[in-house]
Parts: C-alpha cells; sequence; structure tokens
C-alpha cells in the first residue's frame, strides 16, 4: 500500500524529514484549502490573491526541485478531508505522513482522515519537536517562565540534509493526478518568486554571514521600515520554505566562528517567541478565537459592529484613522503585505484599546493581509495586546511611540506624502482622530 506524504507548510527539501524514504510506495501532495485560500471570517477574507501568489510559487519551486529527483508532486485544491480521500482511493494509500500543524482545523482536518488513513504526524516546523517535545498540560502561560525553563538545557536538534529518497510516484504519473493547471493560472509566468526555497536559504545566508546584519539585529529591530533592520524569515518560516531549525543552527554556527553579541541572542530569543505561541496554540486550540482568548468564559460570538464601529474599523484597515504613526503602518502593511514588529504593536493596541473594537477583527484583518501570516503567533500576538492571552492588556500610547521610533517623522512622511507638518508636527493627529484620554498630554509634544 501506498504512503500519502503532505507537505503543505514543509515546502523545502532542506531539513524536510518527510521526504526521508518512508516504507513502501509514496506520493508527495500539496492540498490547497480552500477555506483557508477563499474563505471568510467576520465577513472578511482570509487570504489575498498576493499570499496565495507567494504560496503558489513556493509550491512550483519545490515541483522543479523535487523532479530532480524524480520525485511528483500532486498539488489539489479544495477540502484537504475530501481531497485526500479521493486520492487515497485513486492510489490505493492507506497511511499519510504530514507535518505537524498548530491550528486546530488543520488538526480536525487531519484527523478526520482516519481510520481511513493511518496517520503520523512529525513536528517539522517547531524547535521543540521530538524529545523537546513540551507537555501541554504543565507548559508555562507565561513567556518568560517558559523561556527560562528551556534556556538552560536547550539542544535544538540539527537539521538534516535531506537526500530524497524511496519509491516515489515519478512526475509524470503525479501529474495525472494534479491540478496543475491551478498553478498556470493563478500564476501566470510573470511573477518573480519571492520566498521559495531558493531565496529563503539566500536571505539566512545573507542575513547572518554575507551581511552579518544579525550583529546589529537588537538595535535595529525596532526600526519600521527597510531591509536589513530584522531578519525578514517571517514569510519563509510560515510557508515552510526555510527550517526553524536551519535558522537556529545558522546563528550559533555564526556565534562560534565569528561572535556572539546580545544581538545575535535575541534572534534566538524571537524565535523562542515564535515557539512560545506554537505551544499555546496547541494547548489552548479553539480558545483563541475566542472573544475572551484564552482567559475567562469562553464567548465565540461574532464581533458585531454598529454603523460607527464599522466606520472606525474600515478607517483602521485603509490606514484613515488621522494618527499618521498607525496610518503610515497600515498603509505599509496594505501596500507591502508586511509591517514591522513595533508597528504590528502600536496597529494593534490602537484597534483594541483607542477604538475599542473587538480585537479578532485586527487579528481576522491581519490574517488576510500579511504575507507572513501564521496562526500561532498572529492570533497570540493580537491576544496578548488585548489582555486576553498571555499577558495582561498592553495599550501603548502611539505619540510616545511615534515621538520615540520616527523622532524625524522620516517613516510618516515617506508613507503618508500629503502630510504637511514640519519635523515632530507631522506626527500630530487629525482632528477627528481617536485616542485615549491618558494620551492626549503628549500632543503638547508635537
Ligand atoms: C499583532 C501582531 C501580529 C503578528 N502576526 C504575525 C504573523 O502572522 N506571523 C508572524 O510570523 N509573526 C507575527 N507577528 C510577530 C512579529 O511581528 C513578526 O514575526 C516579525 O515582525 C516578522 O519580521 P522578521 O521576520 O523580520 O522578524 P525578526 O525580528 O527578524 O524576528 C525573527 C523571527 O522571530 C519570530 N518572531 C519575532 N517576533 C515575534 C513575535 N512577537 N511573536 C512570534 N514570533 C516572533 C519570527 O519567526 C521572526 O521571523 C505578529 C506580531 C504582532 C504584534
Amino acid at each position: 500500500m501506498t504512503t500519502l506524504v503532505l507537505l503543505n507548510s514543509s515546502l523545502r527539501l532542506d531539513d524536510n524529514p518527510l521526504l526521508k524514504a518512508p516504507a513502501g510506495p509514496a506520493a508527495a501532495v500539496v492540498v490547497l484549502e480552500q477555506q483557508q485560500c477563499f474563505g471568510r471570517q467576520y465577513g472578511l477574507y482570509r487570504c489575498n490573491l498576493w499570499r496565495l501568489k507567494t504560496q503558489l510559487q513556493a509550491v512550483q519551486a519545490l515541483t522543479e526541485a523535487l523532479a530532480q529527483h524524480n520525485i511528483g508532486l500532486i498539488i489539489r485544491f479544495g477540502d484537504t478531508r475530501s481531497e485526500l480521500l479521493q486520492l487515497a482511493e485513486q492510489l490505493q494509500a492507506d497511511r499519510l505522513l504530514a507535518s505537524e500543524p498548530t491550528a486546530p482545523e488543520e488538526y480536525q482536518a487531519l484527523r478526520a482522515l482516519t481510520p481511513a488513513l493511518a496517520l503520523e504526524l512529525q513536528d517539522n516546523n517547531s524547535l521543540l519537536g521530538a524529545t523537546l517535545r513540551p507537555e501541554l498540560g504543565r507548559l508555562p502561560d507565561r513567556f518568560t517562565q517558559f523561556r527560562k525553563q528551556l534556556e538552560p538545557s536547550l539542544l535544538v536538534t540539527p537539521p538534516q540534509r535531506t537526500q530524497p529518497a524511496g519509491d516515489w510516484l515519478s512526475p509524470a504519473a503525479a501529474a495525472t493526478y494534479s491540478q496543475q493547471v491551478i498553478l498556470q493560472q493563478w500564476l501566470g509566468n510573470s511573477v518573480p518568486a519571492r520566498w521559495d526555497e531558493t531565496k529563503a536559504l539566500a536571505r539566512l545566508k545573507h542575513f547572518i554571514w554575507q551581511g552579518q546584519h544579525i550583529l546589529h539585529y537588537k538595535d535595529s529591530r525596532n526600526a519600521l521600515i527597510g531591509e536589513h533592520y530584522a531578519s525578514f524569515f517571517s514569510t519563509p518560516l510560515s510557508l515552510g520554505t526555510l527550517s526553524v531549525r536551519r535558522c537556529w543552527q545558522q546563528v550559533e554556527q555564526f556565534e562560534q566562528q565569528i561572535e556572539a553579541n546580545e544581538s545575535t541572542y535575541w534572534l534566538k530569543f524571537e524565535l523562542l517567541w515564535r515557539e512560545f505561541f506554537r505551544w499555546q496554540m496547541r494547548k489552548y486550540q479553539a480558545r483563541w478565537f475566542s472573544k475572551t482568548g484564552i482567559s475567562g468564559k469562553a464567548d465565540y460570538t461574532k464581533p458585531n459592529l454598529n454603523n460607527s464601529q464599522q466606520h472606525a474599523f474600515a478607517n483602521w484597515c485603509a490606514g484613515n484613522t488621522g494618527v499618521p504613526f498607525i496610518d503610515a503602518n497600515m498603509r505599509l502593511l496594505n501596500q507591502s503585505g508586511l509591517m514591522s514588529n513595533r508597528g504590528r504593536q502600536n496597529v494593534a493596541s490602537y484597534l483594541v484599546h483607542d477604538l475599542a473594537l473587538d480585537w479578532r477583527l485586527g487579528a481576522a484583518y491581519f490574517e488576510q493581509r500579511l504575507l507572513d501570516y501564521d496562526v500561532a503567533s498572529n492570533w497570540g500576538n493580537w491576544a496578548y495586546i488585548a489582555g486576553y492571552g498571555n499577558s495582561e492588556a498592553r495599550p501603548f500610547n502611539p505619540i510616545k511611540q511615534a515621538l520615540w521610533y520616527d523622532p524625524d517623522a522620516a517613516f510618516v512622511r515617506q508613507l503618508l506624502p500629503d502630510i504637511s507638518g514640519v519635523g515632530k508636527a507631522a506626527h500630530r493627529p487629525a482632528a477627528h482622530a481617536r485616542l485615549l484620554p491618558q494620551w492626549r498630554s503628549w500632543l503638547s509634544e508635537l
């Protein structure tokens, strides 16, 4: 009998144990889940064409890379469970091997395949896979506790150079089961790939070794725009074109061979934040989508906005709140699919605390727009700032933050060319802009 090997969120050859020879014949598959591509939540699309294309480019690159090893990749689009069951019947498969997800909907889809298929999950996208796997019941709910427990003895499993081997369905045979046409229809020929495996590994090499930007990471990571102030590993990590164990290993090798400083440590510190949210998502599952997050009584009622709130939400999404620092960050997100961590914290706080809107709407809008959308990092960070996750509420003063992180207003002026204010005055909010009363005294600084 055949093994189906599902490569969703592991769209790479490097450090991909799913590609090690499974016992007996095997077929490599990617399923583009219809709900995640075209579904809606709270009236918002869950994805946009840009992220979809980025994902398809990564799938296309993987198809080509696997073909070099005479391995075919079957591409399907639809409901994951139905697609895999149909394929299992066509190929007489009795086993499914897949990367372990974090999202409850993905676990559900995979578990629903049993008993038709024997399911084996491998955690290929976490630092704490295999023997380091934490016990969810005892997982600390505070990051500092989580990190302090881990750090003294953290030996991340080294990444492996995958040498695909085994009895795989060939590219020609895979094509007969594949909806490959999706790639041509949705991608066309014109779009250059941005985050496929080759680009991801090149970025890793450049950020750490060639440019040695890692040496200033702690000082530059709070910048708002630029190419090297932070790693930009998030998109390939979320697509699975980059292995987090490879990132960790490269940082440690750099520390051993070139230099270890606060910045090199801080990159690992941030990767531990990612890790924390992954395990938190697995621990509390659907609770992350409750209005009350992981605190209090679960409340899955949908956000319900009156007219004025709808207006405020639409303005926030479009970058029209009247607070330049917030608007510039939102316009950057809408234009590029990305936003700095500093920007994300501020716009999230503004939606939750200044506009007093349901945090889940902000998380849903980020889900739609972000190129690096990751279910655990996104919903975990949003709940964190709203005070329904792993922290008390964290309101940010957008005026103070603007003055600190964009002192000469170069960032807001770049994104909002109509701004006329000079120097700090460029940060002055419009008369109609909403601000929490406690921030208003800061207006005199502008
Ligand atoms: C409201 C909000 C929503 C967010 N949504 C996402 C999301 O959907 N996907 C996503 O990958 N990150 C998300 N983040 C976390 C963080 O903003 C991004 O990971 C980071 O900005 C990506 O840029 P980078 O790769 O250059 O990060 P770097 O600063 O270079 O950090 C290196 C890596 O560490 C991890 N990391 C850094 N900060 C965080 C963090 N706060 N939480 C979790 N992991 C972190 C990421 O994997 C990142 O690639 C969100 C943060 C906030 C405040």
